[in-house]
Order: C-alpha cells, then sequence, then structure tokens
C-alpha cells in the first residue's frame, strides 16, 4: 500500500505527522516523533523569537470528546528549534519548522533568520494561535494576512505554508482562498484549534483550565466535521499547486481516511497524539491501510479529493 505525498518538492513516505504544538516542544519529544513507526514528517512547536513560559496554571484538559488547551504559546525560542533543525538529517523523514511571533515583525524576522540560515526543510507561518492574551488571530485579519505574505515573499524563498484557523462561513473560505492563491504557498495547513471554547467541570461548577477564565482552543472528535468542511472547502478553492495538510478530530484510520478523501495531501494528529503518544502513528496507519484494503485502493492517489455529493 502506496502512503506517499509530496509538497514542495519534499517526498514523503508515510502522510502522517504530529499537529505543531504537541509533543514537539523538545528536542527529546522531536526525536521521538522522528523515530516513531509511521510518520512521514514532524514539525516543531511554534516558536517566537525568543523562549517562553507559556500561560500559567492549568493549561491542558482532555475533554470526553477531545480537548481544551490555552498553553500561551510556551517554546525554547526560534534559535533553539533552528539549532535543531541544523543538526537535523534524516532524509526520511522532511522536517517542518514552525512560527508564531507575536506580531508582524516577529513573524519577519523569524523568517529572515530562518532566510539566512541553514535550513533545508518547510516552514509553517502559524496565522492561527488562539490563545496569547489580548492578541487577535492573523487569520481571521484578512488585510493582516495579507500584508505578512505580502512582506514575507519579497524576501522568503524556501518553502512556505501556513496554519489557519478554523472559518465557519462560506464567504469566508472565498476570501481566505482568493488571498492564499495570490502567493507561492507550498501548503495550507488546516485547522488549528477551534478557538476560544469553554468546557465546565461538573464536579466543581468551575471552568477546566486556569487562563483567560477558562477559554480554549478545542481539539480531537469534537472538531473532525470542522476540519473536514475546512479541509475540503479550501481543496475546493485553492490552486492544485497549494497542497492541503488536513488537522483536526483524528481518532482512527477512517479519520485519516475522510481527511485525504476531503482533499488533505498530509494529515497531522494533535489531542490524540497527546492522549497516547507517538505510538498512535503505527496504530492509525494500520487502521488507514485496512480501510483501504476494505475498499481495495493500493495508493492514495485512487481516493484523495474524491468525496463524493449527493446530486
Ligand atoms: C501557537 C500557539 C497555539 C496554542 C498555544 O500555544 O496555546 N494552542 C493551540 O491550540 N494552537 C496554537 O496555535
Amino acid at each position: 500500500t502506496n502512503l506517499t505525498a509530496s509538497i514542495a518538492g519534499f517526498h514523503f513516505q508515510d502522510l502522517l505527522l504530529n499537529a505543531a504544538g504537541v509533543h514537539c516542544e523538545t528536542t527529546e519529544e522531536l526525536e521521538a516523533l522522528r523515530k516513531a513507526t509511521g510518520t512521514g514528517a514532524l514539525i516543531t512547536k511554534s516558536a517566537t523569537p525568543k523562549p517562553r513560559p507559556g500561560n500559567s496554571g492549568l493549561r491542558y484538559q482532555d475533554l470526553p470528546l477531545g480537548s481544551i488547551n490555552s498553553m500561551g504559546l510556551p517554546n525554547q525560542g526560534l534559535s533553539y528549534y533552528l539549532d535543531y533543525a541544523n543538526h537535523y538529517h534524516d532524509q526520511q523523514k522532511p522536517l517542518f519548522l514552525s512560527i508564531a511571533g507575536l506580531t508582524q515583525a516577529d513573524n519577519l524576522a523569524m523568517l529572515a533568520d530562518i532566510q539566512a540560515s541553514e535550513f533545508t526543510g518547510l516552514v509553517e507561518l502559524n496565522l492561527s494561535c488562539p490563545n496569547v492574551p489580548g492578541k487577535p488571530q492573523t487569520g481571521y485579519d484578512f488585510e493582516a494576512t495579507r500584508q505578512i505574505l505580502t512582506k514575507a515573499f519579497t524576501f522568503f524563498t524556501k518553502p512556505l505554508g501556513v496554519k489557519l484557523p478554523p472559518y465557519f462561513d462560506l464567504a469566508h473560505f472565498d476570501q481566505i482562498a482568493a488571498i492564499l492563491n495570490a502567493f507561492p504557498l507550498a501548503y495550507v495547513n488546516s485547522i488549528n484549534s477551534v478557538g476560544n471554547g469553554l468546557m465546565i467541570d461538573s464536579k466543581t461548577d468551575t471552568v477546566m483550565i486556569a487562563p483567560k477564565g477558562g477559554f480554549g482552543g478545542l481539539g480531537g472528535a469534537m472538531v473532525k466535521a470542522t476540519a473536514l468542511a475546512n479541509v475540503h472547502g479550501l481543496r475546493q478553492r485553492l490552486n492544485p499547486t497549494i497542497k492541503v495538510i488536513g488537522t483536526g478530530g483524528v481518532q482512527s484510520g477512517r479519520d485519516v481516511y475522510d481527511l485525504i478523501l476531503a482533499g488533505a495531501d498530509l494529515v497531522a494528529v494533535g489531542t490524540s497524539l497527546h492522549q497516547e503518544g507517538p505510538a498512535v502513528f503505527q496504530r492509525l496507519r494500520s487502521e488507514l491501510i485496512a480501510e483501504m484494503d476494505r475498499k481495495n485502493y493500493t495508493e492514495v492517489d485512487q481516493f484523495r479529493n474524491r468525496l463524493q455529493t449527493l446530486n
């Protein structure tokens, strides 16, 4: 069974990777992902120019139908991840470097540092962190999104993708796709967590996490329908040269299959990785192969972006 995919000339022998932010803040975590069976790539925790401790107090909770988090961008700082990248030699599994500056200037400065470095992987510009108090998500500001990409592409020549927040209006799919189609992007990664959800602990009548009065990004099973809609809505609207990484709601091989059917080239796993650890990738891969066998598919190309409508 052939589970290969390619983005910007990079070839992936497996189509699974971690969602940025999950199991990828330290080199130990990243190495565990690289060595895991079933991963075709790995991505670093979104970096800011300097290290950040992130939000204080309980900032992640598993829920019956997924997870809620307000980590607040804890990370080791860009140079830590660039250092890992500069010593990265695994030809089998391309490395993605994620950045999430708190300002446009920070993002441009980090892109300039990466452009000047020996980094030879792919870069993911995270436009969708929902958990930095007082910071709106760039991905919901279409003009700001256009502006950062315009400025980035005046100097950045390495493969660049963007991590998008979920959209909930077809007009927004139209608007963001029209903006992204104007740029030589390698891919889009959709979705990031569904921002600023709120859950209640029925034993204590309190919220589940400490930061921001309990408001946090939602992941896991409860966001699957939103992930499928965003992956498919963007696939239908984006230039074919812009590939799609589908993220959100993956618990089983069938969930991976569904994101591929919706148009995904690679599939990223967050909440399930947090809950099961890197062994989740081997489980998801074997379940995906079993599903493909049931359909008599030997190649992903036979069903990628082949979701049928009823009429
Ligand atoms: C980069 C910050 C993010 C965070 C975070 O560090 O709080 N959580 C998410 O669910 N998505 C993000 O993009």
